[in-house]
């Protein structure tokens, strides 16, 4: 297949921009992005989308000047709309230019995403980018997933950044953009071989190469096939977390299920779990996996930030320091017989209404029939020795009460419960009521639980 009709075919099976859309390309006038803009320029009209040629002077060069004039006239006389920015220098950084420089570059595509609407952000990124950076990451080590290199195509801007020109090798580039008679400017700051990626394109890639003339395709399959690999072990991943998971706030999760998980796969679900609250280490992930497989019934690790992974008997849980919520503010409030409502604790807010009408159910009220001597209820923290009374006869420590709804340790000392005169516990607030016979020398009330907001 020529080569305008190979990326022809890479931009209609993949669909990731149609005629009725507007893209943006980004082009820095080096001989890729020169190349990949006249490659959009000839699609077939029944799938060019609009074009909008992205340029950032990065004021790097002494010929930078030159380059954003002659793509300005390139899309003058090529009706293209150009759409170029400057990076003073005074905010360039004494280190880490590269990356201060493509911040600056992702800003600015980003910005021009939203203002034209577009679908998509189109980067000239090629087959020999995608080797060295692949070998650059199976150097340097690390997670999986970053060994397959350039994505063809990720989420940016309420959009897609979308790379066509992986399947082609910068050599078959130039030898386009000659025939074409392109106009282009080289790079020549970025050549020495102090650095790693300079290093693996002059002296590594070349002896590649001779090995196999092929190392680009097949690199690039690699890249392919892992992704899919990685997006069905990812949707596994998933599933196998959220069937750990008892409850995400705080997030906290069934021992025994994990420990149901075959070896292999219990410290991916682990890094996956912990991932759901950011960025993790793996000797984190590795510690934590000992904890919830090892003998001990109990036991924490730190993750670091103020965040602590528990192990409590049949449950574990995450719990961020910064986020429990706060001490009760009232530890000891009566609530009496009124249409006001008290505040309890920073959440909530509490009423005890007489003769309520309508029958209503729900874990936010509770209809109770008391006695004057009853009265006044208050509300309090759980203490260690309160307890409620079951239906089926007997009683139940509230601690208990609180295990068996899966109440992490770390808040269970916040739990509020609703008490009698007499010192009768009647609610543990919002999880489970205190059985009383029904008896009719009392008043109906109902005690009701709302949010603040
Ligand atoms: N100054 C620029 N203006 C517009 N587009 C640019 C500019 N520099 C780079 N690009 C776009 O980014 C692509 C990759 O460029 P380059 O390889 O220099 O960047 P990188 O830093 O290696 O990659 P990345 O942009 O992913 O960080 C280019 O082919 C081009 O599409």
């Amino acid at each position: 297949m020529k080569f305008q009709q190979r990326f022809d075919h890479v931009i209609q099976s993949n669909a990731w921009f149609s005629k009725k859309d507007t893209v943006i390309v980004a082009v820095s006038t080096g001989v890729d992005s020169m190349t990949l803009l006249r490659l959009l320029e000839r699609l077939p009209v029944d799938v060019r989308p609009r074009v909008i040629v992205a340029h950032v002077n990065h004021r790097l060069r002494q010929q930078s000047e030159a380059e954003a004039e002659y793509l300005r006239t390139y899309c003058h006389d090529h009706d293209l709309v150009f759409e170029g920015t400057v990076w003073p220098i005074e905010t360039h950084p004494k280190t880490g230019i590269e990356a201060a420089a493509r911040d600056f570059r992702y800003a600015f595509f980003g910005q021009l995403m939203r203002r034209y609407q577009a679908t998509a952000l189109v980067t000239a990124h090629h087959g020999d980018d995608q080797v060295e950076t692949i070998l650059m990451k199976l150097i340097r080590g690390g997670d999986l997933h970053q060994l397959v290199g350039i994505k063809r195509a990720q989420p940016f801007g309420g959009g897609l950044l979308v790379r066509p020109l992986l399947d082609y090798g910068k050599a078959e580039l130039i030898s386009f953009a000659r025939a074409q008679h392109l106009t282009w400017y080289d790079d020549d700051t970025n050549q020495a071989d102090d650095v790693l990626r300079n290093r693996i394109r002059h002296q590594v890639v070349p002896v590649l190469k001779q090995e196999n003339p092929q190392l680009l395709a097949h690199v690039q399959h690699y890249a392919d096939t892992l992704t899919a690999h990685l997006a069905l072990s990812d949707a596994q991943l998933s599933a196998d977390c959220r069937r750990i998971t008892v409850r995400r706030s705080p997030l906290t999760g069934d021992v025994r299920g994990f420990q149901r998980l075959p070896d292999g796969v219990q410290q991916p679900v682990m890094r996956r779990f912990l991932q759901a609250l950011g960025p993790v280490s793996e000797a984190h992930v590795t510690a934590a996996t000992g904890l919830l497989t090892g003998q001990r019934p109990q036991g924490e690790i730190a993750l670091g930030n103020h965040v602590r992974l528990v192990k409590s008997y049949d449950y574990f849980s995450v719990i961020n320091e910064t986020e429990l919520p706060e001490k009760p503010r009232v530890q000891n409030k009566n609530v009496v017989v009124s249409r006001q409502w008290v505040d309890i604790a920073k959440q909530w807010a509490i009423r005890l209404v007489a003769a309520p009408q309508a029958v209503m159910t729900g874990s936010d009220r509770m209809r109770v029939v008391l006695q004057p001597s009853e009265l006044p209820l208050s509300v309090r923290n759980v203490q260690p020795s309160d307890r409620i009374q079951l239906k089926q006869g007997g009683h139940k420590l509230v601690r208990r009460i609180m295990i068996d709804h899966k109440v992490p340790n770390a808040v269970r000392d916040q739990q509020q419960v609703v008490v009698s005169a007499a010192g009768e516990v009647l609610w543990v607030i919002g999880i489970q009521r205190s059985f009383r016979a029904p008896r009719s020398d009392g008043k109906t009330f109902e005690l009701q639980l709302k949010p603040l907001n």
